[in-house]
């Protein structure tokens, strides 16, 4: 009953993401955090998905974390609840571990189900979602990101995607009839964080080959190596991912985002950065061709496909720096709690990850189509500075 009340509240006063003005080490503690944050594990079959969630369900970490295995179909629901539990009696709904997990199955509408289980089951402080192995995280995340829009009480932390060291590169290469994109690849591309798992088993040289590969498909999110799934949890828990709070470290991250050696791979990273501000009305266009129309084309004729895109950009009019956030056909522009400093040093940078991408066509297309210069100069030039009025 409480749950329902505090939720029809928090609907009626933040319908949208909430900035939490704080860093990441003290959002633990405070308790003014109405919204749970939500993970999504994923990656292919036997990487160590349930390998880590084991490691995080025992550790030490004052936190009541419900686990949710996402299974959508999949013969495997007891024994994976069996070795969630720590080989504990079957379970029916629910288990509850010592440590104050939770720990459950969701077959159909997870959201939904997860909403209920906030109800019955009170207050917890994190969800941890294991989809399966051949999972499409977009999909799943994206019904998060829609959910916390519409004022639920959990929003979309980050993704993370596990990748076996010994078959990853296997995964990341196999070819899919009519160009489909490989779960493999996909899930690395959506993910904020990537844990190469297994690393007892390969070579460094192998090891090597695999960095790359994950590094050229994606360039935005971090990469870890780790044994036994075995990561320190500030890693992989309140990464801030899809939020304005991550603001400020969305501008380091871009700014270090490789330039990755163009192997073949369907799936790349690109990202430019180009001074000035965008109209607003035509940043929204510009995204909307790539993401919903899809009719921007690379130089071979091929449509681009972007199925995560990251930016920080400058928008006419705003003081404050806006987090522009994409997945797969979701996006959202979002004022970050940094204001501009000063005119002259306004920018925008662009990250997009996905198929057929070309960085000259991107870049070129958004400066005559969203920044803010194009009316007003005559030949754009590599001063495009704009000047505000
Ligand atoms: N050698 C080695 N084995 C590992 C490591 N991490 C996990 N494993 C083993 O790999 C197997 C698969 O691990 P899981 O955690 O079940 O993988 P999963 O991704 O949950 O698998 P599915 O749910 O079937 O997709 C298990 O037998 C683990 O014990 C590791 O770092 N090294
Ligand atoms: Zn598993």
């Amino acid at each position: 009953m409480e749950t329902v009340e505090a939720e029809e509240e928090y609907a009626e006063d933040c319908p949208e993401l909430v900035p939490i003005e704080t860093n990441n080490q003290e959002a633990g503690n405070l308790d003014f955090i109405i919204k749970i944050p939500v993970t999504i594990i994923t990656g292919y079959l036997g990487a160590g998905k349930t390998t880590l969630l084991n490691y995080i369900l025992t550790e030490q970490h004052n936190r009541k974390i419900a686990v949710i295995l996402n299974e959508f179909g999949e013969g495997s629901a007891v024994e994976k609840s069996l070795s969630i539990s720590q080989g504990g009696e079957l379970y029916e709904e629910w288990l509850e571990l010592r440590n104050g997990c939770l720990c459950c199955s969701v077959k159909d509408n997870g959201l939904r189900a997860i909403e209920n289980l906030m109800q019955k089951k009170g207050k917890f402080d994190y969800i941890l979602l294991e989809t399966t192995g051949l999972a499409d995280p977009g999909a799943v995340a994206s019904m998060f990101w829609v959910d916390a829009e519409l004022g639920s009480d959990i929003y979309l932390d980050g993704i993370i995607t596990v990748v076996d060291s010994k078959y990853g590169l296997k995964h990341l290469t196999e070819e899919k009839p009519d160009g489909l994109l490989n779960e493999a690849t996909r899930q690395v591309a959506l993910a904020d964080m990537i844990l190469i798992n297994k690393t007892d088993l390969v070579s460094e040289e192998e090891l090597n080959k695999l960095r790359t590969t994950i590094r050229s498909i994606n360039g935005l999110g971090k990469v870890l190596e780790t044994q036994r799934s075995r990561v320190h949890l500030s890693n992989i828990l309140d990464l801030h991912a899809y939020d304005s709070l991550s603001g400020i470290s969305l501008q380091k991250k871009l700014q270090h985002v490789p330039t990755a050696p163009h192997l073949d791979q369907s799936i790349v990273t690109v990202t430019f950065e180009v001074p000035g501000s965008a109209k607003e009305e035509c940043l929204n266009v510009f995204i909307q061709n790539l993401l919903w129309e899809k009719n921007v084309q690379n130089k071979d004729g091929h449509c681009m496909e972007v199925i995560r895109l990251k930016g920080l950009v400058s928008i006419k009019d705003k003081p404050q720096q806006v987090i522009v956030q994409g997945i797969h056909e979701l996006y959202d522009l979002e004022e970050s709690l940094v204001c501009w400093k000063d005119d002259a040093e306004r920018r925008s940078q662009l990250v997009f990850i996905g198929k057929n991408l070309d960085k000259e066509v991107l870049k070129e297309l958004f400066l005559t189509a969203v920044a803010e210069t194009e009316e007003q100069r005559t030949a754009p030039g590599k001063d495009q500075v704009c000047p505000s009025h």
